[in-house]
Formats: structure tokens, sequence, C-alpha cells
């Protein structure tokens, strides 16, 4: 019985040459599950922390079925089933949650595809809003703000709409994200039932992990541009540390964020300052969180429910920041700064923040970033932050 096919029968294991249309991928540090085919999946609009328990209880069932009927896996990490997720920004909006227990499952713990020197072309490229059309977004941003009516910060993104000369080759441009940033959490999962569409990423914002009762949240929040010279590098590092505007941005993350934990965990240890956090081109503040779950029942799922989204995404207060975002943003975010992760049976798992992303439809590829606006924040400077954060993924996409 096939229900549970425990390996690919791909014979290059490890390899993402043997990642297809269809399949998913998740990585973090140096772990990635691939995943192919779909065992089971989340109903369209149900909820997604119920979704999840049943989809895994399912999943967990079929195995022991097939236990009976198999001989014993010859991976035993495929003993524990497993879903891979794709959770949009917006719970309410139109881009369903994305559960899926996949049929057959590996771990590789390298990309291993060689990715050539130079990458795919741009034919075309629009940006939406447009730098003037931001730039008055964040003064609209500013002016909420200082209403003084409990709106401390918000999250403003635009979108860079690219058309390629080639659709992207998947199993190149997943090496290539994974080889960009190894620490990070490389993430592709099909938007689509069929495959063409994926929405993929590398993000260095972890939202939260889950071993057991261990939960481990880092959340990034204040960015400064690095530079090729080190000792200049070092010196804004320095100022990013000191930086009141980025420190404000970021203490509103962790205030979040121990909002939404305190009451689910028995220990929490916050560091009374953040740290810093690099990527190939940028500074991030960012504070490594650790807790004790109260309740061993809370999963890595439930936990990423529970913080999503932070205010490194969203704003403070996050109902009044998400009102002001729809009103400001002239798009539709859909799984940007959602969260891309997975959970499994046992309730352990890491979600990753979906940022630093590409939406890719064949040659068709939009990519989001966006930039904290707390007092303080000047409109150009967050339109340099989010081009330098838009950069991050053409690179690492091998986009010129
Ligand atoms: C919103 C993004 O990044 C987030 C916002 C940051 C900031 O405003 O300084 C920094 C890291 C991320 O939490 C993005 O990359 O699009």
């Amino acid at each position: 019985m096939d229900m549970l096919a425990r390996t690919h029968p791909d014979p290059r294991a490890g390899d993402l040459a043997g990642f297809q249309p269809g399949d998913s991928l998740f990585t973090a540090q140096g772990l990635g599950f691939h995943g192919r085919g779909c065992l089971l999946r989340a109903a369209p609009r149900e909820d997604v922390g119920a979704c999840a328990a049943r989809l895994l209880a399912q999943a967990d069932e079929l195995r022991a079925e097939a236990d009976t009927s198999e001989p014993a896996a010859a991976d035993a990490s495929a003993a524990r089933p497993l879903l891979l997720g794709l959770l949009p920004y917006d719970p309410a909006g139109p881009a369903p949650a994305l559960l899926r227990v996949p049929r057959s499952l590996r771990r590789i713990d390298a990309p291993r595809v060689l990715p050539p020197a130079r990458g795919g072309a741009i034919r075309q490229r629009r940006e939406h809003p447009d730098q003037a059309g931001y730039e008055r977004g964040v003064s609209a941003a500013l002016e909420r703000i200082a209403r003084a009516d409990g709106l401390r910060k918000l999250v403003l993104s635009r979108t860079l709409e690219l058309e390629l000369e080639h659709p992207l080759d998947l199993p190149e441009v997943l090496a290539r994200l994974w080889r960009a940033s190894p620490h990070g959490h490389t993430y592709a999962l099909p938007v689509s039932e069929d495959g063409p569409d994926y929405f993929l990423g590398a993000s260095p914002e972890l939202l939260v992990r889950r071993e057991g009762r261990r939960v481990r949240v880092h959340p990034l929040a204040g960015t400064a541009a690095r530079h090729a010279d080190a000792t200049e590098d070092a010196r804004i590092a320095r100022a990013l540390l000191d930086s009141p505007k980025d420190l404000l941005e970021h203490a509103v993350v962790v205030e979040a964020i121990e909002a939404a934990l305190r009451p689910l965990c028995r220990t929490l240890d916050i560091p009374s300052r953040p740290g810093l956090t690099s990527t190939a081109r940028l500074w991030h503040l960012g504070t490594l969180i650790e807790g004790e779950l109260a309740d061993a029942a809370i999963s890595a799922l439930d936990l990423a429910i529970a913080l999503h989204p932070t205010p490194a995404v969203c704003g403070l207060p996050t109902a009044d920041a998400r009102r002001a975002i729809a009103a400001l943003e002239p798009f539709e975010r859909g799984y940007f700064a959602g969260t891309a992760g997975w959970c499994d049976a046992a309730g352990d798992g890491a979600w990753a923040v979906a940022i630093r992303c590409a939406h890719a439809s064949g040659r068709r590829l939009t990519l989001s970033a966006g930039a904290g606006i707390v007092p303080g924040s000047v409109p150009e400077l967050e339109y340099q932050e989010t081009g330098n954060k838009l950069r991050t993924i053409l690179d690492a996409l091998g986009l010129h």
C-alpha cells in the first residue's frame, strides 16, 4: 500500500535536482524537508489550528495502517507525519491557508545543485507603488501615528513586479536561495493545485520554533544597509545598536511577542537589549527569546498562529495597524508577511516570517518588501530600505 510512501523514488536523495513542480521545500539551519505530492490537505477556509490537528491525526492513522502492512521504514524520520504550510498575512484575505501532509517526504541537509554563475534576465519591471507613491504612504503613516490615538508602529510595504525572459528553474533557484542564506529559512510552496505557481523565499526571521516544551522566537526589526568596507560596516552596526528610532521599532515587536507568549509559558527569557543579525546586504536588530511552554499540547503551529502577525511585519496595536496598512497599501499582500513552516504530530516545528520572498507565476514574479514606520522615520530612507530588501531577494534569485 502506497498511502505513505517513505522516500522519494528519486535516486539522487539529498539533492535538490530532484525538485519537481508541485513539490514543497522548507529548510532551517541546514536541515531541509522536501515534500512530494499531497496525502492530506486543508479544506478551504477551515480553521487552521483545528485543521492541522485533524490532518496530523489522520496522517498518524494512515501511518499506523501502513505499518501493519509494510516492512519498517528505512528513514526513521519519516515515521512522524509532518505537515508543510504557508499562512497568508491576512487570515480573512483572499489567499487561503495552505497546509499539506506530503505523500512522501525526505530530509536533505545541503542544496548540492550548483547554480550557474549568472542567473536569469529581467525583461520588464514595475514598482508598485512607485517611489513617490510609497513615500506619500510613509508620510500618511507618520500622520496617523502622530494623531496619538493609539497607533505606535506600522509596517508599510511595496512590490516589484517583474517579467522574466524565462520562468524560474526551481531546483537551481532554490539551491541559490539556500546557499545565499544557509543560516536562514528557505521555503518554496506551490500555491496552486498542480504546482505552476510558487511562493518562495529565504527569510532571516524565525517566527517560532518548538521542540518539546522549549520555545524559541527570534524577531528582527530595525535595519541598516551594510558597507563593503569592514571598518565602515562595523560603524554602521554600532550606530544601529544605538539608534533610538530603530530601538523603538524593535521594542514594539518584543513587547507584542511577550504579551502573546507570557500566558503560554512557565518561563520566558527576554534579553533587555537587542543584538545584531546580519545578512549579505543588511544589519538587523534581533532579540532571541526563549521560553518553556506551560502546556505541552500547544503545537508549533498554535504558537505561530498566536504570534502572527508580529509588529515586525504589521504594527502595534495589531488591529489598528492592519486597518492602516489596508488603507495605505495599494495591493493585497497575499502570502508576503505571512508565515511558512512545518509542524509534526508531536507538535514540534518551525515557522519563518515569510519575507525576502517572491510569488512566481510562469515568467511573472512579484517581490514584496516592507519597512517599519515609527516617529523619526524618513520617507526617502524607508524607500531605500525596502529597495535594499528587494535587492536581497533579487540577488538570491540570481536576477539582474
Ligand atoms: C518587512 C520586512 O522585514 C521586516 C522589517 C524590518 C524592519 O522594518 O527593520 C526588519 C526585518 C523584518 O522583520 C521585509 O523584509 O519585507
